[in-house]
């Protein structure tokens, strides 16, 4: 793990402004820092920090880095809601094995809104002179990325999930989640807001995401913390969305009651509940997986509720999790090894954790999903996958990931 900067006294001041809107027109557009949903969220400028880690203990490095960092600070907030105070925004790799480095990010600047009020928050290793929130830039079209597929083609995806069927019916493990890529080149000139800006809109109930270039529109929220409670939302079962409002229901009516989806959604909640449990001393559930209907799909949803009794932080919570049962599989460690045998290539931070965390640890995280990681030389690589249980189809899973693909390759005008 390293750091560009001594763990030194971070100085943090957040106070009450009259307006952010709009957020993301006034973030940087090579190096955007984003955590939106429905409009309110934050969003950073600047660097004054950065936290790396890789391997198996990332996510655990990151988090005690961070706890020093915090408990060092000195910070005086004003507004006290959720984002406010010393702020990080973090993205970290699926594998362990992953070449990609996990990071978290102190912007020098954070603006935000929630519940009707606007703030902004300056970090840095003085006190921080009077705050500017810079102007929104003006609207700009999404730029023109052509994808083609990455390592594993489609008809090369098929086979893989027939292998993984294959594997499941001899009794090697019960799910596993087989993804593809797509990959495309951004120009030079483009930058990233357009893009964001258009799953903000598209994807509004979505966490629409930017992190160290990591970009996307995520419908799947990982684990949230927020003074002692934490809630997560678990989805596995998808369906495409209906041409007509009747065929949209029967589609909807269809997924709830299908067999092959409700066994790999239990799946998933129980990895989730599994791992959530010890932290807390309750767990509520929600009774039936209720349809989640997004513009591009259907899920099927589980949402989680608890009160936290070891005073876990998100980070923690983070480790504890991931990678969960809905974007590796069952048993984890069978399916994490086919996985990686079956899609050959480094999922990067796709699939993994994406958020932000605050100074006390609470914090907002999502899977990173219906996204793209944009390299600095302009490669785009977007990611989308599917759980396979014995009865996938190979073609049906393809068509799935399609589905899937739309919100980031028609923010990247593909
Ligand atoms: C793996 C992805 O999505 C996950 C897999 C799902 C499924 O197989 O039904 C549904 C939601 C996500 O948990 C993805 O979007 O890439």
């Amino acid at each position: 793990m390293s750091q560009t900067h001594a763990p030194a006294r971070l100085v943090v001041r957040t106070v009450a402004v009259d307006e952010t809107e709009p957020l993301i027109p006034r973030t940087d557009p090579r190096h955007p820092l984003v955590w939106m949903r429905r409009d309110e969220g934050i969003v950073g400028l600047g660097e004054v920090l950065r936290i790396e880690s890789s391997g198996h203990s990332r996510i655990e490095d990151a988090a005690s880095a961070w706890t020093s960092i915090a408990a060092a600070a000195d910070i005086d907030d004003r507004v006290g809601l959720p984002g406010t105070g010393l702020v990080a925004f973090g993205a970290f790799a699926f594998a362990d094995e992953s070449e990609a480095m996990s990071v978290l990010i102190v912007p020098e600047l954070v603006i935000g809104r929630r519940d009707g009020r606007a703030w902004a928050t300056r970090i840095g290793f003085e006190t921080p002179a009077e705050v500017t929130i810079p102007e929104p830039a003006p609207k700009r079209q999404v730029p023109r990325v052509t994808f083609e597929p990455g390592t594993l083609p489609p008809e090369a995806y098929e086979s893989a999930v027939a292998e993984a069927v294959r594997r499941i019916d001899a009794g090697e493990f019960e799910k596993a989640v087989l993804a593809r890529q797509l990959v495309g080149t951004l120009s030079d000139d483009a930058g990233l807001r357009a893009t964001i800006n258009r799953l903000a809109e598209d994807y509004p109930d979505t966490w629409v995401f930017a992190v160290d270039g990591l970009i996307g529109a995520s419908p799947e929220t990982l684990v949230r913390v927020d003074h002692g409670t934490v809630s997560a939302r678990v989805l596995a079962g998808t369906a495409p969305r209906g041409a007509g409002e009747a065929s949209d229901r029967d589609h909807a009516a269809t997924l709830a009651a299908s067999e092959k989806n409700l066994a790999e959604h239990a799946l998933a909640v129980a990895s989730a509940v599994q791992r959530l449990e010890p932290h807390t001393t309750r767990l509520d559930t929600s009774p039936e997986p209720f349809t989640l209907q997004l513009p591009n799909l259907w899920h099927l949803a589980t949402d989680l509720k608890g009160t936290l009794g070891d005073g876990s932080n998100s980070l923690d919570l983070v480790k504890a999790v991931h990678p969960t049962a809905a974007v590796a599989g069952t048993p984890r460690k069978i399916a994490l090894r086919a996985i990686a045998e079956l899609e050959g290539f480094d999922r990067g931070r796709y699939a993994g954790p994406v958020g932000w965390v605050d100074g006390d640890g609470d914090g907002e995280w999502a899977i990173a999903l219906r996204c793209a990681q944009v390299d600095l030389d302009g490669t785009v690589t977007a990611y989308a996958g599917c759980g396979i249980v014995h009865d996938s189809v190979p073609a049906d899973e393809l068509a799935e990931t399609d589905m899937k693909f739309r919100p980031i390759v028609e923010a990247f005008g593909g």
